[in-house]
């Protein structure tokens, strides 16, 4: 937890002209942090630069996960943490006494001001991942807020009858300061994930992105300001897990919603185990997507696709142990891997790429650690799997690798039961859906799972008795704000998204009313 390096380069057009630019070291609130950003025009005086602010991004911003360092922040410490909550406290006090509609028409207004564009262009930069879906992801993030929108003004209690004219009713109330800890994956979709929901119930958050891609939920904090909640509701502490950890001890901290791996998951669990705070847990998966013969088998090879290459493969839901039907294997394999190698590797930033760079050098080691793993231990590579230099010299220290399909897996190889987080499918033949389902089930894991079949029911069959959070039925990744998810079994437990989710930032206070006297024993 040191000095966490990630260093912003710009470059212009024409000229290769590179600018460095230091800023938001540690942002504590969106105010502070517009503050820092104008601030930089002082500190770089000297320097030739550009001011940016996240809504005036340059057409010629341009960096990927290329090996440079985007900016350099600073930790926040336990002073910071202190300022954040305090600021979030106060906030909240204010902003739970208004009227659900009118957290609502907020929300609603900073749902609009989201501007896909420059947002997405942004979160490309912060995390590596093709335009194209960091497109989508800011669209999911608008409709997650809205959706809440929608909710804020419906947060109701019962009414319960008793004996005599009493009644009892409860009360929906938020749950004070929530802490959001973030993945690297989906930057600014995470951090709308958990505030949308907790804002909608009245409640404020300090959140904290990974320390990999620090830059887009610094934005939100901008935005959701804009919009006029109170100044404090949405704080972003910048740092890794001593910051996290400070969080988690707080008391303060009503709760604490965190997405990243199992074992800090644990930790988390513990931390928070000690302040008796509950926990929203949405960790890590080795999910199945199973393919009968009788599917229709183009759907079926799109929905393998997008069960594994998805932002690099850097999904937590992502279906790589993928079975297929014996008798189907070899059409499957002979299609997934023509359209496996046609899937355009290289420069984030334009709209033709489908798969950009992964996060970091050592996980891209890690994952080609996996791919020779998976050959020592009798894995065959069908295609891909290798680092890729793209002919673009500027990206040239980036770390893009082609993806890859396995084929002759077997259920006890390392890449079959670890998470590799990467673009790696792991293609397994299966005879009856007996076997599939208990080898399907056969891991710690349960967050998702996917099935492909043109019989109905059989379809419902499997899905009721797979153990994941979520089951696709001839389909896979797709995630509409409407629908709740989250994990069985290690992969964590409470839900994000959907109307559920209001029961994971809210707590229900029961009002007992006594119309008569009051009947003592004593
Ligand atoms: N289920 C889900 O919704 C998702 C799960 N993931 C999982 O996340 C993992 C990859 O993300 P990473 O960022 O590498 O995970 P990670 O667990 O290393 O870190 C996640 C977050 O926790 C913070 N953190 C780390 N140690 C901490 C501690 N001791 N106390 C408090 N905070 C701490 C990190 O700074 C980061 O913000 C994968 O295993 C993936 O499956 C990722 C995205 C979505």
């Amino acid at each position: 937890d040191s000095m966490i390096k990630c260093i912003l380069y710009l470059h212009q057009p024409l000229g290769f002209k590179v600018f460095l630019l230091h800023f938001i070291t540690r942002s504590v609130n969106a105010s502070s942090t517009i503050k820092r950003l104008k601030g930089i025009k002082e500190v770089l005086g000297q320097v030739e630069y550009k001011m940016i602010t996240p809504f005036d991004i340059l057409p010629s911003f341009y960096a990927v996960r290329i090996g440079r360092v985007l900016c350099d922040m600073v930790p926040c410490g336990p002073d910071e943490v202190e300022q954040a909550v305090k600021n979030a406290h106060a906030a909240y006090l204010k902003w739970s006494k208004l009227a659900g509609m009118e957290r609502a028409r907020v929300m609603l207004e900073a749902a609009r001001i989201i501007r896909r564009d420059e947002i997405a262009k942004v979160e490309v930069i912060n995390n590596g991942k093709s335009i194209t879906e960091a497109r989508v992801d800011i669209d999911v993030a608008w409709q997650c807020i809205e959706y809440y929108a929608g909710l804020a003004g419906t947060l109701s209690g019962q009414h319960i009858q008793l004996p005599g004219g009493s009644f009892a009713y409860t009360r929906r109330e938020p749950l004070g300061v929530c802490v959001g800890i973030g993945a690297w994956n989906y930057p600014f979709q995470i951090a709308a994930w958990k505030s949308a929901p907790a804002l909608a119930c009245g409640n404020a958050m300090v959140f904290k992105p990974s320390p990999m891609t620090p830059v887009t939920a610094v934005m939100l904090a901008e935005i959701y300001a804009q919009a006029g909640v109170p100044e404090g509701l949405f704080n972003v502490v910048q740092g890794g897990a001593e910051t996290g950890s400070l969080l988690c001890h707080h008391p303060m901290v009503a709760k604490v919603s965190f997405t990243g791996s199992v074992p800090t998951g644990k930790k988390i669990m513990e931390m928070s185990a000690k302040g008796v705070k509950p926990v929203t847990l949405e960790l890590g998966g080795k999910s199945p997507l199973i393919i009968f013969k009788d599917s229709e088998l183009e759907n079926a090879v799109k929905g393998a696709l997008m069960a594994n290459f998805l932002s690099q493969g850097e999904v937590c839901c992502n279906g790589t142990r993928v079975f297929v039907q014996r008798e189907i294997m070899p059409q499957f394999l002979e299609e997934v891997v023509k359209r496996t190698k046609a899937i355009p590797v290289g420069d984030p930033l334009l709209d033709g790429t489908r798969m950009g760079a992964l996060i970091s050098r050592p996980h891209l080691e890690r994952v080609l650690g996996f791919i020779s793993e998976a050959k020592k231990q009798g894995a065959k590579v069908l295609c891909g799997g290798e680092p890729f230099v793209p002919s673009d010299s500027k990206l040239k220290g980036g770390y893009f690798m082609t993806p890859c399909v396995l084929d002759n897996c077997r259920d006890d190889m390392t890449c079959v039961k670890e998470e590799i987080f990467g673009p790696v499918m792991s293609v397994l033949p299966f005879d009856t859906e007996e076997e599939v389902i208990e080898r399907a089930n056969n891991t710690t894991f349960g967050l998702a799972a996917g099935v492909f079949t043109r019989d109905v029911a059989r379809a419902h069959r499997v899905a009721e008795n797979l153990q994941a959070g979520t089951c696709f039925i001839n389909n896979y990744n797709i995630s509409p704000v409407e629908v709740p998810f989250g994990g069985y079994k290690m992969s964590g437990f409470g839900r994000e998204n959907g109307q559920v989710t209001i029961e994971y930032y809210s707590q229900l206070k029961t009002v007992v009313v006594e119309m008569g006297d009051v009947e003592s024993l004593f």
